[in-house]
């Protein structure tokens, strides 16, 4: 075992006995209850088959048989959740043929980040993460349920379906994903004509035709953005079935798998001989196996939020310094774009998941002896899926390196350390993904240009007034003050000055998508600037330094606790009309983003880091 991993692992678990400890027990109480269905009224039971076929309700009533939530995220508006329209019928009839019965216990809601992108709808986008673990704890609530199957794919929808799953540990529940769209136009295409639109040189028109084509059809969209990076990471956690996670929609081998997810679940129910609660299956080692799974691909920045809150979930207290340290030991081994110019169906075809866990776990990167729902010990994910002869089973992947552009072997690494990086500093703390970032862009010392809104920063580029070096700073992004946007539109414009040769860096107490990449940008800034953090005193011309190497994040010969902090808070009524004025207790009640930004208590809060400054108002 890399001794890094192992000692971040007993980190975890030392600072998360007690928490973890109390969940445990718990969950190990509810189990020792038996099937909470057994304990309905008759009244209520009656109301909760009423609606079953007759030889369902004759299994419900008559002996112990699995019954099995379905929890759903399926929309039209996800290209990624679209495939799930069917899911329900092709997993009931499987669970029957495993003795069980499965209902539709509960929809959740999906945001679609990509339609929201730099929209007011985006401000919704992190918030939903914590209704959907609601809207899952709302549907797995009915008490009727020996296990779950989870439907979800997106950014917040995976994060949300687990931390609900995880308030119901004492049940097995398996994630059950839909796969990646064929691969359309090139990503780094996609991001060619988006500049080349920026700057005037293209029509929307041209620019809505490069964009239908990248985005074609039913399917997870095939960057390596935050879904995708969902999907390796649950399978990394042993929460979905081995080698499930991008084979592509409507394919043969995927409806075997969903099939084969729907018997799964029913043979791992408490009534059976293989019992494995989803609150087992998640502890220290799993976390740190998703973590080491992130890192070694370039994964989504936004995992620093999600994974911190699902395992807060699980009573495990996951904080940003974990991740550093694990950057430092474990090796680049995948160029997906953004990180290069492969997508996630070049990833597949070049082993994948199970080459990549594969070869994590022959260089001691990962821990083996894990619970998963394929059964004991992670090495069931080294295998991939086979179908053959409509039969379906699970073949060792070859060890050998199938496409050494897109995906290798510890022993070769594409950079020796993985993608993310913890900065500090007098600006606070943040996170930079640096595995996208040309290493000559990694330092960068500019003058400040701030802003309060993306949309103002968007305008000075189009009116021209950016053609230069600097440092975009723009503030009163975090959960508190409106939500944590994603601030992915800005990529276009800095790429641009970028590629004009200046040193452009962007630093935020918001957030980036999965997708951006290419520009070095400190972000979840904490504390935020609404909490008073340093970012609400900084000014224009403000001379900063930003070193992902060193991992430092500073502002130059500026003392900033002689100034007063800008306080921008919304006027009354500011939000009506977009849905976010029903999201003004969340704003009042979210965690910071190193606690993952949620407004669902967890694991103990770690101790507040210690803003320099008051909070705004407390000098009023
Ligand atoms: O975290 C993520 O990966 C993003 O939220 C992603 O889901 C979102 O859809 C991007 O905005 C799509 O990228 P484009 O906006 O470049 O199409
Ligand atoms: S990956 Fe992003 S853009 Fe694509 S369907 Fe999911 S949320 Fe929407």
């Amino acid at each position: 075992m890399n001794p890094t991993v192992a000692a971040v692992t007993e980190r975890i678990a030392a600072r998360s006995a007690r928490s973890r400890g109390a969940y445990l027990e718990r969950i190990r109480t509810a189990v020792m209850q038996g099937p909470a269905r057994g304990d309905l009224g008759c009244a209520n039971f009656a109301h909760g088959f009423a609606a079953c076929a007759p030889e369902e309700k004759a299994l419900l009533r008559a002996t112990p048989r699995a019954n099995v939530a379905i929890v759903s995220s399926y929309n039209d508006m996800l290209s990624a959740h679209q495939p799930y329209v069917t899911y329900p019928q092709t997993l009931k009839r499987a669970v029957m043929t495993a003795g069980g019965v499965a209902q539709f216990a509960g929809g959740v809601p999906a945001m679609c980040d990509g339609i929201t992108q730099g929209r007011a709808g985006m401000e919704l986008s992190l918030f939903s993460r914590d209704v959907i673990a609601m809207s899952t704890a709302v549907a797995l609530a009915h008490d009727m349920f020996d296990g779950a199957l989870l439907l979800g794919i997106c950014d917040k929808i995976v994060p949300g379906l687990l931390i609900g799953a995880l308030s119901f540990g004492h049940l097995p529940a398996l994630l059950v994903p839909a796969g990646p769209m064929p691969s359309g136009l090139p990503n780094r295409e996609k991001s060619r004509i988006r500049q080349q639109h920026a700057q005037g040189l293209l029509s929307r028109e041209d620019l809505l035709d490069a964009e239908a084509s990248a985005y074609h059809a039913p399917g997870t969209c095939t960057f390596f953005g935050t879904a995708n990076s969902n999907q390796l990471v649950v399978e990394a956690m042993g929460l979905q079935l081995p080698g499930s996670a991008f084979v592509n929609p409507g394919t043969p081998l995927r409806r075997a798998l969903t099939e084969a997810a729907g018997r799964r679940v029913a043979a791992i129910t408490a009534l059976g001989d293989d019992y494995t609660p989803i609150g087992e299956i998640v502890d220290e080692r799993a976390i740190v196996n998703g973590v080491v799974a992130l890192l070694a691909t370039g994964g989504s920045t936004n995992h620093t939020l999600h994974l911190v809150a699902i395992a807060a979930a699980a009573g495990i207290r996951l904080e940003w310094s974990d991740f550093d340290e694990l950057s430092r030991a474990v090796p680049l081994l995948a160029r997906i774009y953004p990180n290069g110019s492969a997508d996630v169906n070049h990833f597949h075809a070049a082993g994948g998941t199970s080459y990549l866990i594969s070869e994590l776990l022959a260089h001691g990167l990962m821990h083996e002896d894990v619970k998963t729902v394929a059964g004991r010990g992670l090495r069931r994910y080294a295998e991939q899926p086979v179908l053959e002869d409509g039969q379906l089973s699970w073949a060792p992947v070859a060890r050998e390196v199938v496409d050494a552009s897109v995906l290798r072997s510890p022993a070769e690494p594409f950079s020796p350390d993985g993608g993310l990086r913890l900065l500090g500093g007098s600006l606070g703390s943040a996170v930079v993904k640096i595995s996208a970032v040309a290493p000559e862009h990694r330092v960068v010392r500019a003058p400040a240009r701030v802003f309060d809104d993306q949309a103002h920063l968007l305008a000075a580029f189009d009116a021209g007034e950016l053609d230069g070096d600097l440092v975009a700073v723009v503030r009163f992004q975090g959960p508190r003050a409106n939500g944590m946007p994603e601030l992915h539109k800005l990529t276009p414009p800095l790429g641009i000055l970028q590629d004009r040769g200046h040193a452009v860096a962007l630093v935020t107490d918001g957030r980036m998508s999965g997708a951006s990449g290419r520009i070095p940008a400190a972000i979840h800034c904490t504390p935020e600037a609404r909490d008073g953090g340093p970012l609400a005193r900084l000014r224009d011309g403000d001379l900063i330094e930003l070193d992902c190497e060193a991992g430092t994040l500073d502002v130059i010969g500026v003392d900033l606790a002689a100034r007063e902090p800008l306080d921008n808070a919304a006027p009354a009524g500011a939000w009506a009309g977009t849905g976010r004025d029903l999201f003004d207790r969340f704003r009042d009640l979210v965690g910071r983003a190193d606690e993952g930004a949620s407004v669902i208590g967890g694991a103990p809060a770690p101790a507040p880091a210690v803003s320099p400054f008051p909070p705004i108002g407390a000098h009023a």
